[in-house]
């Protein structure tokens, strides 16, 4: 692996954002050099955005805060044409007014992750329908289209994927990735931009664009792209597939949002801290290696933090405080009985045989006793092996509560106050 020396990359790397770069050492001494100036593209095919442009929009939101100036583009002349990568069907045509409604939807989101404004680090916005627009097809077939060889071309993914498949590849679709890479070029002769990331599957179009700038303008420019986030079935995560799960409000509420991280796969959680939260590494560490019930908290911290992002800290707050609600509220529904105990005496331990006869589990200590040597008593789901065992805070599952049991139906909960 590459020792890195820019804050920019050592973040990238440490975090886990890096799929592929053209050129990481190259990358990297030019970004520990002075700063730098990068972009990712997003195209309009909908009114909002999801959790896998997330970790493009951290990748930017890095770059802002190490020192370098952030380029947002709205594909408002891509999204005429339709990015065929990684898609095995062409999409639907979008009429203008869709695609500027979309565009209007997506604006919105960037705000709470990047300063906007005119400062040498502020983030800019361009639409890349401002040149794409106006291109004439001649001159573009004569300046650009003869940096492009056929040969080339059917060699990329997002080509050979419908070629494979014999799924029709449109000619309109087959210069997305022409349009793309013009795009980059574009952006280096107006801005000084020279670092273009995105997803995984945008690799072909972004390796175009470094190579389209380096036969028209001599120019050094770098392409760096992210994991692609795949769903638990392993598809990836696209804001037009079935059960997106969107960034606005409008779209998916705060709550679900935070539920959406709360429910986090315990084998993805220090990942997703990572690429999703700003916690430092060790915190992330430290709650990464949190085991059995505890697992919990590291899941609700992450869903605080992303929320937090995403939506702001109140709302982050109350879907928190909304969800312990519910949780005690069900367990209220359910006519669990439950005690208070203080966090202090919990601290030191106390015996679980103590805590059966005060919930009302077992009538006597000597019942309580029988009740684990029969292995009927439990703790938090887990059947309890030690007549002598003790709970203590570390007990607490992810609700702040400890849950016992006798037998498969009596249950009770203890509460800290
Ligand atoms: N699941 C994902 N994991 C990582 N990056 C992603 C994921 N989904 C999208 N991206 C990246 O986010 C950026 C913006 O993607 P964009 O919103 O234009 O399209 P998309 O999510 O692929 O949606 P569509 O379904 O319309 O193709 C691209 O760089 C893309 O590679
Ligand atoms: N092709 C990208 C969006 C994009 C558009 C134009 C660009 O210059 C860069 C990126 C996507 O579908 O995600």
């Amino acid at each position: 692996m590459t020792t890195l020396t820019s804050d920019f990359l050592r973040t990238l790397q440490e975090r886990g954002f890096i799929h592929q770069c053209t050129d990481l050492a190259g990358l990297d001494e030019r970004a520990a050099r002075g700063p730098i100036i990068a972009y990712i593209g997003f195209d309009c095919t909908a009114d909002s955005l999801h959790v896998g442009s997330l970790l493009p929009i951290m990748m930017l939101r890095w770059l802002q805060k190490t020192g370098h100036k952030p380029i947002v583009l709205m594909g408002g002349g891509t999204t005429k044409i339709g990015d065929p990568s990684g898609k095995d069907e062409a999409r639907q045509l979008l009429t203008d007014e869709v695609i500027n409604a979309n565009m209007a939807g997506i604006k919105r989101i960037f705000g709470r992750y990047l300063t906007f404004g005119d400062g040498p680090t502020d983030a800019v916005m361009v639409n890349n329908g401002d040149w794409l627009d106006e291109l004439k097809y001649i001159p573009l077939l004569r300046d650009v289209g003869r940096h492009f060889t056929i040969n080339r071309m059917l060699t990329f993914e997002s080509v050979k994927l419908r070629l494979d498949r014999e799924q029709p590849l449109t000619f309109l679709e087959f210069n997305y990735m022409i349009l793309q890479a013009y795009d980059f070029v574009e952006l280096f002769r107006r801005q000084k931009c020279v670092l273009q990331m995105g997803g995984s599957d945008q690799w072909g179009n972004i390796i175009n664009g470094v190579e389209l700038g380096r036969r028209t303008d001599g120019a050094e420019l770098f392409g760096l792209t992210t994991p692609l986030l795949t769903t638990s079935s392993g598809a990836k995560m696209g804001k037009t597939a079935a059960g997106a799960v969107w960034l606005t409000a409008d779209k998916l509420s705060a709550y679900d949002f935070w539920q959406y991280w709360r429910n986090t796969e315990d084998a993805d959680v220090g990942r997703f801290l990572r690429l999703y939260t700003e916690l430092p590494m060790d915190e992330v560490a430290r709650l990464e290696s949190l085991q059995g019930a505890e697992i919990n908290e590291a899941k609700k911290v992450l869903a605080f933090e992303v929320t937090k992002l995403a939506h702001g800290e109140e709302a982050a707050t109350e879907a928190a405080e909304t969800a312990r609600r519910t949780f005690e509220q069900g367990a209220a529904a359910e006519g669990l009985p439950s005690i208070d105990v203080a966090r202090a005496e919990l601290e030191a331990g106390l015996p679980v045989v103590d805590l059966l006869v005060s919930t009302g589990l077992a009538a006597s200590k000597g019942e309580a006793r029988r009740l684990i040597k029969g292995a009927g008593a439990k703790m938090n789901d887990a059947a309890i092996a030690d007549e002598a065992a003790k709970a203590t805070t570390a007990d607490l599952n992810a609700d702040g509560v400890i849950k016992l049991s006798a037998g498969k139906k009596r249950h009770a909960l203890v509460r800290v106050v």
